[in-house]
């Protein structure tokens, strides 16, 4: 290799410069990823088309550090994620999601557009989404009205084929393990895109779940097996989805919503109205346009198959998908979901140790996982 190339191939790997390397089994750097054919960004550039990060253009705080809104000078708007020097998870996570979001590309996932390696500085640089997060919509009293079932249900779609391919297009396959509302962005069009790879991982080969002791992920939207005992697969990102549809047909959080003086989190409260036949009343009245009944319940149906509380019993996204798309017309009867029969210990005071334990919208769990 020429020396200028070399140089080139030298600027194309981030590093976590924290002395020694961290490897995996196989003898992998996670100190270290290689982003080929990924544009990089000079500093400057991107100090110019933030206003110098400006905390006006600040967009939000992620778990890796301060996202800001920028404009380069033709006009073309971006996300810049700057990691944070002082956060070492922080810095994991952002090796991650750019090791992982660099080989992906699809247009129900948020576009990985560059980075900038320039000394201490790491930030990678992203398609703008001017309508933020599907949280942000959905929980809240007027945004909410902007959503009719036709979005909604175009929002769905959107989800279900982006994990679709993770799950099963993409090369690598991958597993997101933090699926949920805010990472969800939106576009002008209100299309959906999935973000946030900071905690994925790759599955290799014919892998079909693996186990870890270091529990990541969020509050309410983790399947049983993966909060308890670590172990993760397409099944547990399935459960997450059927928590998110839940909410987009409800307009409820799974997590801090409280029905009558009884607390019920959203899936007890659904699985008690699906036994009491009584399941249109989980429909946000925004939607409840009778000649949309049928499709919603439909939705409400596979929402309910995918968080069943058994592995084995949920569907995989490719049947999720001829199911909402009515090629499967005969959809199973659920079965219970997780998290509905005894009171759970994510479901009792000790989640609210783990919500005081949450950095941002993490949480570790390693103690129910039992080492
Ligand atoms: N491409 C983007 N376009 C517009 N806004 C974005 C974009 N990416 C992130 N944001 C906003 O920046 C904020 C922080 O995002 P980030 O993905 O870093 O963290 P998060 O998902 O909110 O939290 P965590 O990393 O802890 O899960 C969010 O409020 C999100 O709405």
């Amino acid at each position: 290799m020429s020396k200028r190339n070399a140089l080139k191939e030298k600027s194309r790997v981030l590093q976590l410069d924290r002395g020694e390397a961290d490897t995996t089994a196989s003898g992998e750097n996670l100190n270290e990823v290689k982003l080929h054919d990924l544009p990089l960004f000079s500093f400057s550039k991107l100090a110019n088309a933030t206003n110098n990060f400006h905390s006006a253009n600040k967009l939000g705080q992620g778990g890796f550090g301060p996202v800001y809104k920028g404009e380069f000078r033709d006009g073309k708007e971006i996300a810049v994620k700057r990691l944070s020097k002082a956060s070492r998870q922080g810095a994991e996570e952002f090796m991650n999601e750019a090791k992982v979001i660099s080989h992906l590309q699809h247009r129900n996932l948020v576009r990985l557009l560059g980075c900038c390696v320039d000394g201490e500085e790491k930030m990678l640089i992203y398609e703008y989404m001017p309508n933020t997060s599907l949280d942000v919509f959905l929980f809240d009293p007027l945004k909410r009205q902007l959503l009719d079932w036709r979005k909604r249900f175009n929002i769905i779609e959107g989800i279900s084929r982006g994990l679709l391919y993770l799950h099963r297009d993409s090369r690598p396959r991958i597993i997101h393990r933090d699926l949920k509302a805010s990472n969800i962005l939106l576009d002008e069009e209100l299309n959906p895109k999935i973000s946030d790879f900071g905690m994925a991982r790759i599955f290799g080969g014919k892998q079909d779940q693996a186990n870890t002791i270091k529990v990541v992920g969020t509050y309410g939207y983790m399947s049983p097996e993966y909060a308890m005992e670590g172990r993760f697969s397409e099944k547990s990102d399935v459960f997450s989805f059927g928590v998110l549809l839940l909410e987009i047909v409800s307009s409820r959080k799974n997590t801090g919503f409280y029905h009558d003086e009884q607390s019920l989190s959203l899936l007890r409260y659904a699985w008690k109205l699906w036994n009491e036949n009584n399941i249109f009343a989980l429909i946000d009245p925004v939607i409840s346009d009778p000649s949309f009944h049928s499709e919603i319940l439909r939705c409400i149906q596979v929402g309910l198959l995918c968080v069943q509380e058994f592995v084995r019993d949920r569907p995989t996204m490719p049947t999720v998908i001829s199911m909402l798309n009515s090629e499967i017309v005969d959809l199973p009867t659920p079965k219970q979901p997780a998290f509905t029969e005894t009171q759970n210990a994510l479901d009792t005071e000790s989640s609210e140790q783990i919500r005081e334990n949450r950095s941002v919208n993490y949480v570790t769990i390693s103690v129910i996982g039992g080492r």
